[in-house]
């Protein structure tokens, strides 16, 4: 990595850190990174871009990758923008200013990375499904949300993040219980998920969009 890059990515980590702004962890963002090196991605669409640093940390692997980021945030949305820029990788990356649900889109990727509102990974899994190339993977970050998923770490006063950890509890069962999807849960980072298609699901999907 050129020593800007590495200087820019410190910043970053140093404002994420200071201002509570929830990046990616070391260990998750370096397997995220090794994922896409080893299984040869070319384009991503990334579900929460915050102020652009996994956008940023995947792109810099290799000239020929394209990323998407959606960010609704605004003052993030103009971080990230700032950041790509100068990062150099404008070509790169593309990022739009917008709710995810509200982007609609024919194109496919090689890979989904969703890192967005953890109550509404069922519901951007379903949309971005139909985004996914056959051979891709979406790939869901915080599935262990710092202990509290497993219950290792105990939740006391705070309804809001036991209703957030039961809406992640259920994400889990859907993947696990997905006909479609075969996943995998790693305990990397915050907790990872790889969802790969099983064999012949999306020649179904495909005849079920024609219908
Ligand atoms: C965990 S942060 C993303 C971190 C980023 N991927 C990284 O590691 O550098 C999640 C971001 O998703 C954004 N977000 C949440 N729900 C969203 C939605 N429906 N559409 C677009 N962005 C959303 C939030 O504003 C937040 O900045």
């Amino acid at each position: 990595m050129k020593e800007e890059l590495a200087k820019l990515l410190q910043e970053m980590e140093r404002k994420a850190e200071e201002e509570r702004i929830p990046i990616m962890q070391p260990e998750g963002i370096a397997f995220l990174c090794s994922y896409i090196e080893t299984h040869h991605v070319r384009s991503i669409l990334e579900i929460g871009a915050a102020i652009g640093y996994s956008a940023i940390r995947m792109a810099s692997l290799d000239r020929e990758i394209k990323v998407t980021t959606i960010e609704r945030d605004q003052k993030r949305y103009e971080e990230a923008v700032a950041y790509i820029a100068k990062a150099g990788l404008e070509k790169q990356i593309q990022i739009l200013e917008m709710d995810a649900f509200d982007f609609h889109s024919e194109e496919q990727f090689d890979l989904i990375f969703i890192d967005a509102a953890k109550a509404q990974y069922i519901k951007f899994f379903q949309q971005f499904r139909h985004n996914l190339q056959e051979d891709g993977a979406i790939i869901t970050d915080n599935l262990e949300f710092h202990g509290m998923v497993s219950g290792e770490v105990e939740i006391k006063h705070s309804r809001n993040l036991k209703r957030l950890v039961r809406k992640i509890r259920g994400y889990i069962a859907f993947l696990q219980e997905n006909e479609e999807f075969e996943s995998e849960f790693l305990k990397i980072g915050d907790g990872i998920a790889i969802s790969r298609r099983r064999k012949g699901q999306k020649e179904d999907l495909l005849l079920e969009r024609k219908q």
